[in-house]
C-alpha cells in the first residue's frame, strides 16, 4: 500500500504505428476517488484506458501505480498488482452462468484490497443475485455490463478503470450502474471511468478531466464544469 495516489500519470504519449494518439497526458487518481475521463468520441479515452494496461499501443510516459513505475511491466503483470480493466465491449462467456463467469475472474486476496467472493458482490448487484444460474447469452446488454464489472471485482484490484460503462443502456440500469459504482467507492476502490457526457458522470464522480484530440483540456471539479457551459459546449457530447 500506498501513498495519497493510486495512479499518477505524467507524460503519456501512446502510438498506434506512427500515428500518436495520446500528447503528454497526466493525471491522479486517489484512493476511493471516481474520477471521470470525458471526452467527445475518438478523443482518446479507450486509448489511455489501454496504454495504462499496456494492451495493443505503443505507449511513453511515466505510469505510477502506489508509486512503482509500470510503463514497462506486461498486461498481465499489471492486472495482478491490483488494476482492474473493464473494456467496452463486454466480455462474459456467453455458455457460462453469471456465477460461473465470476469464479472465471477469481484472483487471490491482496493485503490492502477488499477480497471478493459471489455472495458479496451479490449485495453490490441485486440484480445479478437474481439471476446467478441465468447463463451469460441470455442476458440483456446492461446486465452483461453488470456482469463484467463484478467479475473484474473478483480479481480484488484497488483501482479500476470503467470504458464508459452507461453506454447503451437503459436509464434503470443506469440507475443501478450509479449504485453499484457508488458502493464500490464506499469500499475504498479508486475509479477512473469514460464518458462521452456529464449527465452519467455527474452522478458519481469527484472530479473530472477532459481529453480532446489526444490531450487534457480541463481538471476540476464536476461543479466547476457545471459553471462553464462554453467548455461543455466546446469538448463534451450534448
Ligand atoms: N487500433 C487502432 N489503430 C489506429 N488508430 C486507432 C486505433 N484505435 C483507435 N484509433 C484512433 O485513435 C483515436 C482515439 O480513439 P479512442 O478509441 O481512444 O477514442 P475514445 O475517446 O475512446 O472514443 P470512443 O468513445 O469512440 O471509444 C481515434 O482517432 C481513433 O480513430
Amino acid at each position: 500500500m500506498t501513498g495519497q495516489t493510486r495512479l499518477s500519470v505524467a507524460a503519456l504519449n501512446a502510438f498506434y504505428g506512427p500515428a500518436q494518439i495520446l500528447f503528454d497526458v497526466a493525471f491522479e487518481l486517489h484512493p476511493g476517488e471516481v474520477v471521470a475521463l470525458l471526452g467527445r468520441n475518438g478523443a482518446g479515452k479507450s486509448t489511455t484506458f489501454r496504454a495504462l494496461m499496456g494492451l495493443t499501443v505503443r505507449r511513453e510516459g511515466e505510469i505510477r501505480f502506489d508509486g512503482a513505475l509500470i510503463t514497462a511491466l506486461p498486461t498481465y503483470a499489471i492486472a495482478r498488482r491490483g488494476l482492474g480493466y473493464v473494456p467496452e465491449d463486454r466480455r462474459i462467456f456467453r455458455d457460462l452462468t453469471v456465477e460461473e463467469n465470476l469464479m472465471v475472474g477469481t484472483q487471490k486476496t491482496r493485503e490492502g484490497a477488499a477480497a471478493w467472493t459471489p455472495e458479496r458482490l451479490y449485495t453490490l448487484f441485486p440484480n445479478l443475485a437474481e439471476m446467478r444460474r441465468r447463463r451469460g447469452g441470455e442476458m440483456s446488454g446492461g446486465e452483461q455490463q453488470m456482469l463484467t464489472i463484478a467479475r473484474t471485482l473478483m480479481g480484488n484490484p484497488s483501482v479500476i478503470l470503467l470504458d464508459e460503462p452507461s453506454e447503451g443502456l437503459a436509464p434503470k440500469i443506469i440507475e443501478q450502474m450509479a449504485d453499484a459504482i457508488l458502493a464500490m467507492k464506499r469500499e475504498g476502490l479508486a475509479i477512473l471511468l469514460s464518458e462521452q457526457n456529464l449527465h452519467f458522470a455527474r452522478l458519481i464522480s469527484n472530479r473530472a478531466y477532459i481529453l480532446e484530440k489526444g490531450r487534457i483540456r480541463f481538471s476540476g471539479t464536476i461543479a466547476d464544469l457545471d459553471a462553464d457551459a462554453g467548455l461543455r459546449d466546446q469538448y463534451l457530447a450534448v
